[in-house]
């Protein structure tokens, strides 16, 4: 016990100590906005440590991380094991490109096909590029095996969907603020409403549809969850018209909603499975497709790949990533605590100012009532009470701590939440 004491108080020295840098959190604002591109709009706070589901501010103050790097630090920061595989690593063998083997990426190709049931994996690193993997698999599966005549390939998305900020990402969305002034559009992309399998069949009923790719739950849309039996329903129609299932679980996967990954609530396998995120543990950006052979073997040598895609570094950190995922039974932590937020935010919450919580596992979300209040001012006023989080849009705040939470720790935050959240007037 004394030596937890002793950890904990060298600690709160170290943060302390750190908080004493020379920098102040306006100093760091105004260089970020002199000198970086103003592609986000950042809750007015400036991090300099992390551990686990805590991080701290340069002036020294802390905040429970309900937003994990937007998913990709489901392990929590600085995890000792993930951070030893990338130090250690680091040290030996870090980039080669795949000009030649290295002694690595087949160790990890193993460990991630075997984990989720594929044949092969093709390694990427960031999530926009291994869900454009998938579209370019599906398309020249399309052509290969289904026979779709050349340049006619069609792909399906879900109205809300969000895959990154690429021009094919964007040429997918529905949301003006992704693909405005972005054009032209990548054609052969179209959208049905997600959650609507009479839709879905409708639009799969074209015989150059090749592939369809959705997230199990919405992620940016605002946590949207899809009826029970919804996955199911696509398994059962892109078979009935031969069309290739992709899941999206790069914001979903590695125990986030709950299990090892979304699609296991309902016990189905996709056609192509892209993760990515917290697949690199937070510390590097690691990405995936998986398929069987049929599918993924229409990609040859030279025709498709990735500078650092599969480096060793990036591979031992996944291994790293995935054993965590294994061995300190995440996916079990997120269900338990997920329940235990869903329930007490639903016995506690004003219900004239939080209309809806929804979720599932430790990917959750408030939806506020925009006569009371906006997502933004709610942030602001979680970040002054201890707890950091971001909204998705005006009226829902996405709450996503990391999977290592300790149920301490989750009270502690749900009595921010639930006493910012109250003091609005109503
Ligand atoms: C479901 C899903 N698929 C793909 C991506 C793209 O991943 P990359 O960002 O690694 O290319 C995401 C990304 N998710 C996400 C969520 C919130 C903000 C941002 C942002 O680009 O600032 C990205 C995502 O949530």
């Amino acid at each position: 016990m004394l030596s937890k004491y002793r950890t904990c108080t060298r600690l709160v020295k170290s943060v302390q100590k750190d908080s004493l840098r020379s920098i102040s959190s306006q100093e760091v604002i105004a260089k970020e906005e002199k000198y970086a591109a103003h592609n986000y709009h950042p809750l007015p706070v400036v991090l300099s440590k992390a551990k686990g589901a805590v991080v701290w501010d340069v002036e020294g103050k802390k905040y429970f991380d309900y937003l994990s790097g937007y998913s990709a630090n489901n392990f929590g920061h600085c995890h000792p094991k993930i951070v030893e595989a990338l130090r250690t690593q680091a040290g030996i063998l870090h980039h080669t490109s795949r000009a030649f083997f290295n002694d690595v990426l087949g160790e990890y190709a193993e460990k991630i096909t075997k984990l989720f049931g594929y044949d092969k994996v093709l390694p990427m690193n960031t999530g926009v590029e291994a869900d454009d993997t998938a579209c370019k698999l599906a398309r020249k599966w399309g052509y290969r095996k289904k026979k779709i005549p050349n340049n006619q390939a069609k792909i399906i998305f879900c109205s809300d969907n969000f895959w990154g900020r690429s021009l094919a990402a964007v040429s997918a969305s529905t949301d003006p603020s992704s693909f405005e002034g972005y054009g032209p559009y990548m054609p052969g992309f179209s959208c049905v409403p997600f959650n609507d399998l009479k839709a879905l069949e409708t639009a799969l009923s074209d015989p150059h549809v090749c592939g369809f790719m959705v997230e199990p739950i919405q992620g940016e849309a605002g946590i949207k969850v899809p009826d029970e039996g919804y996955l199911k329903g696509i398994r059962q129609l892109c078979d009935k018209y031969n069309v290739l299932w992709i899941a999206d679980e790069i914001q979903t996967g590695l125990g986030r909603t709950g299990k090892r990954l979304a699609i296991d609530h309902e016990n189905v396998l996709p056609d192509i499975l892209v993760l990515g995120k917290a697949l690199g543990g937070g510390v590097y950006p690691v990405s995936a497709a998986l398929a069987n052979d049929p599918v993924m073997l229409v990609i040859e040598p030279g025709t498709h790949g990735s500078t650092f895609g599969g480096n060793p570094l990036a591979c031992k950190v996944a291994i790293a990533a995935l054993d965590v995922l294994e061995n300190e039974k995440i996916a079990a932590n997120a269900a338990k605590l997920g329940d235990i937020f869903r329930s007490e935010l639903n016995s506690r919450l004003n219900k004239k100012v939080i209309i809806e919580i929804r979720g599932k596992g430790l990917m959750n979300a408030v939806v506020i009532n925009r006569n009371y209040a906006d997502a933004w001012n709610v942030c602001l006023k979680l970040k002054e009470n201890g707890l950091i989080a971001k909204q998705t849009h005006e009226d829902v705040i996405r709450f996503a701590p990391a999977l290592v939470i300790t149920e301490e720790e989750l009270y502690q935050s749900i009595e921010i939440i639930v006493n910012t959240i109250n003091s609005i007037p109503s």
